[in-house]
């Protein structure tokens, strides 16, 4: 079986966020994620983690959150802003540094064109070199959730970490929306398997627990096991009940 991290920005979440920690490390977890710890106290984050023994796998470069429906989701394919994209990475170094983490999301932003993909590739390999030390991932999203998000297509990020080759730039495989955007979440695996660095699971509908909905995740961790990839799967979903109630799924 692949090894599981929780997304402590989605599970949890009836504690407030240095507590979670400990609340995942007591349900079995050996790493959690958190898409945006800026709100958050680093040196007590960190003290939180080190107590638990727990390992920080991910965190999203700003902004900080994305409670604002209306506000951005990053900005590594924005042409106008390029200084804001760097500015922030450099932020999300800092909070990688304190926090100890393995890996930063770099999120793309609403975005479209020629120009845009010309931006994003320059701005991912500016990063990969700023930063040869830690690992670096872009994620597609699918665009009923996120409108006018610039990385919907897995083709895409495909062919940018293809072109860039920067040994610490890999993807973001989700397996909720991989079935969103293309449907065959195992054969899109397969394809993409060797350029996956961190992988994120959830149901559809619903985006709840593994077994909740129509993905065959057995098949996809089967395909996991099969493929060598020896990262991180992490929960990121909305529990349909509480957490503790629906952490089954690990033993499908
Ligand atoms: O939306 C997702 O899926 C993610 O993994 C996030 O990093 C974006 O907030
Ligand atoms: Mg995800």
């Amino acid at each position: 079986m692949p090894r599981f991290c929780a997304n402590l920005s989605l599970l949890f979440t009836d504690l407030p966020m240095v507590e979670r920690v400990s609340a995942a490390a007591a349900a079995g977890f050996e790493a959690v994620e958190i898409l945006f710890p800026y709100e958050e106290n680093a040196a007590e984050l960190s003290r939180a983690l080190k107590a638990s023994r727990l390992k920080l796998a991910l965190i999203n470069a700003p902004p900080p959150n994305y409670a604002d429906p209306e506000g951005p989701r990053g900005f590594a394919a924005v042409p106008a802003a390029k200084d804001r994209f760097r500015s922030d990475f450099r932020r999300t170094l800092r909070y990688a540094e304190t926090l100890g983490v393995e890996r930063i999301h770099l999120m793309a932003g609403v975005a479209e064109g020629a120009d845009a993909a010309a931006v994003f590739a320059d701005n991912l390999a500016w990063a990969a070199a700023t930063a040869p030390n830690r690992q670096l991932t872009i994620e597609p999203i699918n665009s009923d959730d996120m409108p006018g998000y610039f990385l919907d297509d897995f083709a895409v990020a495909v062919a940018v970490l293809q072109d860039i080759g920067a040994p610490n730039l890999s993807l973001q495989f989700d397996a909720y929306h991989a079935h969103r955007i293309i449907g065959d979440v195992i054969g899109t695996w397969n394809a993409v398997a060797p350029l996956v660095g961190h992988v994120q699971v959830a149901d559809f509908p619903g985006r709840h627990e593994p077994g909740t909905g129509v993905i065959d995740f057995p098949g996809f961790f089967a395909a996991i096991d099969a493929s060598g990839y020896d990262g991180w799967v992490s929960a990121e979903y909305h529990p349909l009940k509480s957490t503790e109630a629906g952490l089954g799924w690990r033993k499908i």
